[in-house]
């Protein structure tokens, strides 16, 4: 038998190694948006990762301008990216018709504002509101217009209309219009920014069961400590690229208590780069270049020294 050449064995090497974010619900891969308003170029994202498993349930945070918000509009389907990749539940944002838009942004996903007023409809009641997104895709179902608002505990809402309720309900009946086609994402700019924390806390709480009893994945953009503390998983984005996690677990403690512990971890893409932590380049005063040390079990990183003695 003749001994495989190399083209066979990296034909082998590609049959065995999964794709990058194969199995992802969402997946975002060196994604690019660039605003051109008036001769001015701003990039919004520059080469941004991001993997979402399916029924998953995550908060974005960053500061203000550092691309959440462009990030949601691609994801659901509002505004287009100008290069990498954008899928989310197997359709490719980047090259659907305006067809498959209209029908991705129908059913495939459900969006919540920050402004309690842009997400009903002031002249409807709670019920008629989560029935208008059903009789656009052809499916009206009182039925299930009345258990989405139950299971997310606004059912006293159905007859009222938006001014009668509290911004905590008005937002709840907004998650119930945004799961009527039963999308399979569902994506939320700082819903709970106009809120007082208990109200936030009844929204969340919304959130999560969206998640848990109906499987829909979740993210949600949020300056919301409460909401960005109480997932699993904290995406924070820096100047248009995803820089850190926080992925939280339940540990038992030496009392046999239960405990959440959170650690924050870098994120390292594809090509092995890495964005340090502002506070900690300042406070090594790291800038420019900095020299790696392979350990057993660990990467070093030291300051440049020889530029200190220049
Ligand atoms: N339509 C647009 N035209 C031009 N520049 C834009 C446009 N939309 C966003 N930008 C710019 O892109 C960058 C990212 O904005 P984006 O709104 O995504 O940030 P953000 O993290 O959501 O901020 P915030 O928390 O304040 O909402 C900013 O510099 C912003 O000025």
């Amino acid at each position: 038998m003749n001994s495989p050449t190399i083209a066979d064995l990296e034909a082998e090497a590609v049959r065995h190694k999964p794709a990058f974010g194969e199995n992802a619900h969402i997946l975002c891969d060196n994604l690019v948006r660039i605003f051109k308003t008036e001769g001015v170029e701003v990039v919004a994202l520059q080469g941004l990762d991001l993997l979402v498993d399916r029924g998953e349930l995550i908060a974005i945070v960053g500061a203000s301008g550092s691309g959440k918000s462009t990030l949601l509009n691609i994801l659901s389907g509002l505004d287009v990216p100008t290069a990498g990749v954008a899928r989310v539940a197997g359709v490719d944002l980047l090259s659907m018709s305006s067809r498959d838009r209209l029908r991705y942004r129908r059913s495939t996903v459900g969006f919540i504002w920050q402004q309690t007023a842009r997400n009903l409809l002031p002249y409807l009641s709670g019920i008629e509101n989560v029935l208008l997104p059903m009789r656009f895709a052809g499916k009206r179902s009182r039925r299930r217009a009345e258990e989405l608002l139950e299971a997310l505990g606004v059912a006293h809402c159905g007859d009222r209309r938006p001014g009668q309720m509290s911004g905590g309900q008005q937002q709840r009946v907004a998650i119930a219009v945004a799961l009527a086609n039963r999308p399979e994402v569902l994506l939320a700019d700082e819903p709970t920014g106009e809120l007082d924390s208990e109200n936030s806390a009844e929204v969340f709480k919304a959130l999560r069961t969206a998640s848990t009893e109906f499987g829909t994945t979740v993210v949600v953009v949020t300056h919301d400590d409460m909401v960005a503390g109480s997932v699993d998983r904290t995406v924070g984005i820096r100047d248009g690229r995803t820089s850190s996690e926080v992925l939280r677990r339940v540990a038992t403690d030496e009392h046999g208590r239960e405990e959440v512990v959170a650690e924050e971890y870098a994120v390292l893409d594809r090509a092995g780069r890495l964005q340090l932590p502002r506070d900690f380049m300042t406070a090594l005063n790291m800038e420019r270049r900095v020299r790696l040390e392979l350990e057993r079990d660990h990467i070093g990183v030291w300051p440049d020294q020889r530029e200190e003695r220049e």
